[in-house]
C-alpha cells in the first residue's frame, strides 16, 4: 500500500509520480470505507482526491498555506497531513473534525464550515505576507457553488488589484448540494463545453506574459504547440477583464496536467484562477450518480450505496415540507426562498408542486432575505427557508430591510439549537440571540410536530416578520394532549403548579418533561410551560408567575447572552424583584461536533444536569 507510506506532511514529495494514481485508488477505497462506518461529505471529498494530490505535490506544509472553501472536502488533505488513523473518529466527540481545524493540525490554515470566504481569507493572508516580507505560497480552493456566494465577489474585485501571486482554484464539479444554479454556473458549464473554449481566441500573451523571466517565451511556445496544450491556457474572459489571470480549463482528475498549471499558477505576479474540472461522486458509482445524496451521508452499505440508519419518524424538515405545501395550496401568494439547500430545508417538494413560487438563489443568504423583502412588497408572502447558522449571515438583511420596513416575511430556521455531527461552523445556538433584539420580529418554537404545522399556519396569516425555529432531526410526536391555540404572544401552560416554574423552549420541552418529573418525585409541584413565543415575551403570564412562584427557570437551546432567559431575568428584576430568575442555556463558548444527547449532558442541558441545578439553586 503506498497509502502507508504517508505519515506525516509533506511524506507526499517521497512518492514518485508514477505511483500517484494507486496512491489516489488507495485514497478513494479507504474514504469510501471509512465513511461508509462514520457519515460524512462523501461526494465532494471524492471528487478532489487528484486535486488535492497535485496541490500537495506542489506546495509545502505548513509553510504554504492551503484554504477549503466551506472545507467539507478536506478529506484528502487531513490523508495527506497525517490523520488518517484518525478517521474512525471522524465526527465523533473528541474525534477528527469533518472540516479544516488550525487546532488540529499545523497544515490547517483557515477554519471552515460556512461557504463564499476562502478568496477572502487568502486574500488576507497574501497581505500579510507580503507586508512582513515572507516568502510562502497561499491557495484559496472554491468550489462552483460556493461562488455563487457574494463574499466570493467581493474578495476577487478586491484580490484584482494585488500584484503578487495569489493562486484560486475553482473546483468546477457542476453541482452545489444540487445542481448549481445562476448565472456563473451558466457561464462556467459554458466554459466547459468544448464548443465554448475551442472556439474561443487564445490571449495567451495577457495571461502567461506575467510569469516573470519566462514569460514571453512561454507566450512564443505555445503559440507553436499543438491544440491540446492550448487549451490549457484559455482565458475565462469574465476573470480576465476583471484584471485576474485565467488558466484552463484543466481536467481535475489528471494530475500531470494540473501540476504543471499549479507550477505555472505559483509564477504569476499577481492573482491568479485556475479553473480545474471535477466530478463529485468521483470513482464510486453510487455517490457519482446522485452526488446530492451522498454530499453529506449517513453510514451506508458499500455495496448498495444504500443507508444502514433508518429514519424512525419523520424529521422537522419533513413535517415543515408538507406544511408548506398544504399552506400554499390555500395562499396562492405564497412563495418560498432557498439559498441552495432545497433537499436539506424540505423545499424540494414545494419546488416540484409549485415551480413558479419557488426560488433557489444559491449560496447567497443575504440576498435571499433582501429578495423576500422585495417580494413581500410586491404583494407576496415569501418564506425564506435556512439553516439557524448560515442565516447568521443575513443579520443585518433581517434588521435593515425587513425588520425596520415591518415586513411580512416568515423565516423557516431549520437547524436551530445543536446539530451534532458538523459541529461548531454549524451548530444553531444564536438566532435567539440575533432574532430576538430585533424590533418587530415574532420569534416562535414548536414543541413537536403538531405546533410547527400550526405555527406556520399562524404565521402565514400574522404580519410583519415572523421566524419559527426548529431542530434538526426527528419531530416530537408526544403532548398532542396539550393543544391549544396559538395565540400571539401567548405561552401555553401545561401544567399549573406553584414556587418553582420551568418555562422550556421549542427542543427543550421534551426535555423539561422529564425534569418536572424529576423534581415532583423530589417532592416539589413545579408549574411546567411551553413558551412557544420568544418575543413577544408573554408578560402577561410573568405577572401572573410572581404572585404564587418565587423562582422562574428558563430552558432553551441557545446561548444564554442575548437569549430568552437573559431577556426574562431583565423584566422580572424590573417588575417582580423578589422572584429569582435561573436561565438554563448554552454557555458563552462555541461547541464542537459530537452527538447531540452527549453535548447536551456535557452543556448541562440535558434532563438530570437542569433538575440538579434547579435543586442545588433551591438549597443556595
Ligand atoms: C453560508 C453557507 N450556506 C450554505 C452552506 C451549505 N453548503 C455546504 S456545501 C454547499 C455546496 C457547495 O458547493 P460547492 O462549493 O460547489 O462544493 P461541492 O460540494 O460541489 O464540492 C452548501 C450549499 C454553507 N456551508 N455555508
Ligand atoms: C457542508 C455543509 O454545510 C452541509 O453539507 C451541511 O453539512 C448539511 O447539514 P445537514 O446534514 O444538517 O443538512
Ligand atoms: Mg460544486
Amino acid at each position: 500500500m503506498i497509502l502507508e507510506k504517508i505519515k506525516k506532511p509533506n511524506d507526499i514529495h517521497k512518492i514518485p509520480l508514477a505511483e500517484f494514481p494507486q496512491l489516489a485508488d488507495e485514497i478513494r477505497s479507504f474514504l469510501i470505507e471509512s465513511v461508509s462506518r462514520t457519515g460524512g461529505h462523501l461526494a465532494s471529498n471524492l471528487g478532489v482526491v487528484e486535486l488535492t494530490l497535485a496541490l500537495h505535490n506542489v506546495l509545502d506544509f505548513p509553510d504554504d498555506k492551503l484554504i477549503w472553501d466551506v472545507g467539507h472536502q478536506a478529506y484528502t488533505h487531513k490523508i495527506l497531513t497525517g490523520r488518517k488513523d484518525e478517521f474512525e473518529t471522524l465526527r465523533k466527540e473528541g474525534g477528527l473534525s469533518g472540516f479544516p481545524k488550525r487546532g488540529e493540525s499545523s497544515c490547517d490554515s483557515f477554519d471552515a464550515g460556512h461557504s463564499s470566504d476562502s478568496i477572502s481569507a487568502g486574500l488576507g493572508y497574501v497581505r500579510a505576507r507580503d507586508i512582513l516580507g515572507e516568502k510562502y505560497h497561499v491557495v484559496s480552493v472554491i468550489g462552483d457553488g460556493a461562488l455563487t456566494g457574494g463574499m466570493a465577489y467581493e474578495a476577487l474585485n478586491n484580490a484584482a488589484e494585488l500584484e503578487t501571486n495569489f493562486i484560486i482554484i475553482l473546483n468546477d464539479n457542476n453541482m452545489s448540494i444540487s445542481p448549481n444554479v445562476g448565472g456563473m454556473s451558466h457561464y462556467l458549464s459554458a466554459i466547459r463545453t468544448a464548443e465554448a473554449y475551442t472556439g474561443m481566441k487564445m490571449s495567451v500573451n495577457k495571461a502567461v506574459k506575467k510569469i516573470p523571466h519566462v514569460g514571453t517565451a512561454m507566450v512564443d511556445a505555445v503559440r507553436r504547440t499543438k491544440s491540446s496544450i492550448k487549451q490549457l491556457f484559455i482565458p475565462g474572459m469574465l476573470f480576465e477583464n476583471m484584471g485576474l489571470t485565467y488558466l484552463g480549463p484543466v481536467d481535475g482528475h489528471n494530475m500531470r496536467q494540473m501540476m504543471r498549471l499549479f507550477n505555472e499558477a505559483k509564477r504569476v505576479k499577481g492573482p491568479v484562477v485556475v479553473h480545474v474540472l471535477t466530478e463529485k461522486g468521483r470513482g464510486y458509482e453510487p455517490a457519482r450518480r446522485n452526488p446530492d445524496m451522498f454530499h453529506g451521508i449517513g453510514p451506508f452499505d458499500v455495496k448498495t450505496g444504500r443507508p444502514t440508519e433508518q429514519k424512525s419518524c419523520p424529521g422537522y424538515t419533513d413535517v415543515f415540507s408538507e406544511a408548506l405545501c398544504q399552506e400554499a395550496e390555500e395562499e396562492k401568494k405564497l412563495a418560498a426562498i432557498t439559498a441552495a439547500m432545497p433537499g436539506g430545508t424540505g423545499l424540494k417538494k414545494f419546488s416540484q408542486r409549485y415551480p413558479d413560487r419557488f426560488f433557489d438563489v444559491g449560496i447567497a443568504e443575504e440576498h435571499a432575505v433582501s429578495f423576500a423583502a422585495g417580494l413581500a412588497l410586491g404583494g407576496v408572502v415569501p418564506v425564506v427557508a435556512i439553516y439557524s447558522s448560515f442565516l447568521q449571515r443575513a443579520v443585518d438583511q433581517i434588521l435593515h430591510d425587513v425588520c425596520m420596513q415591518k415586513l411580512h416575511v416568515i423565516f423557516a430556521v431549520d437547524r436551530a439549537g445543536l446539530v451534532g455531527a458538523d459541529g461548531e461552523t454549524h451548530q444553531g445556538n444564536f438566532d435567539i440571540s440575533y432574532l430576538g433584539m430585533m424590533p418587530g420580529m415574532t420569534v416562535m418554537a414548536p414543541k413537536n410536530d403538531w405546533e410547527l404545522r400550526e405555527m406556520l399556519h399562524f404565521a402565514v396569516k400574522a404580519e410583519g416578520p415572523v421566524a419559527i425555529r426548529y431542530p434538526r432531526g426527528n419531530a416530537y410526536q408526544g403532548m398532542k394532549e396539550h393543544q391549544a391555540p396559538i395565540c400571539l404572544g401567548k405561552s401555553e401552560v401545561l401544567r399549573n403548579g406553584s414556587q418553582i416554574a420551568v418555562l422550556a423552549i421549542g427542543s427543550m420541552v421534551e426535555v423539561c418533561q422529564k425534569v418536572c418529573e424529576n423534581l415532583r418525585n423530589a417532592g416539589s409541584d413545579p408549574t411546567f410551560v411551553n413558551v412557544r413565543f420568544v418575543k413577544p415575551m408573554d408578560t402577561e403570564l410573568l405577572d401572573q408567575l410572581a404572585k404564587n412562584h418565587d423562582l422562574i427557570v428558563t430552558v432553551e437551546e441557545n446561548v444564554q447572552n442575548g437569549g430568552f432567559g437573559e431577556h426574562v431575568c431583565s423584566y422580572m428584576e424590573e417588575h417582580h424583584p423578589d422572584c429569582h430568575v435561573l436561565p438554563v442555556a448554552i454557555p458563552d463558548r462555541f461547541v464542537a461536533h459530537g452527538g447531540v444527547d452527549s453535548l447536551r449532558k456535557q452543556l448541562g442541558l440535558c434532563p438530570f444536569a437542569i433538575t440538579e441545578r434547579i435543586k442545588n439553586y433551591r438549597k443556595e
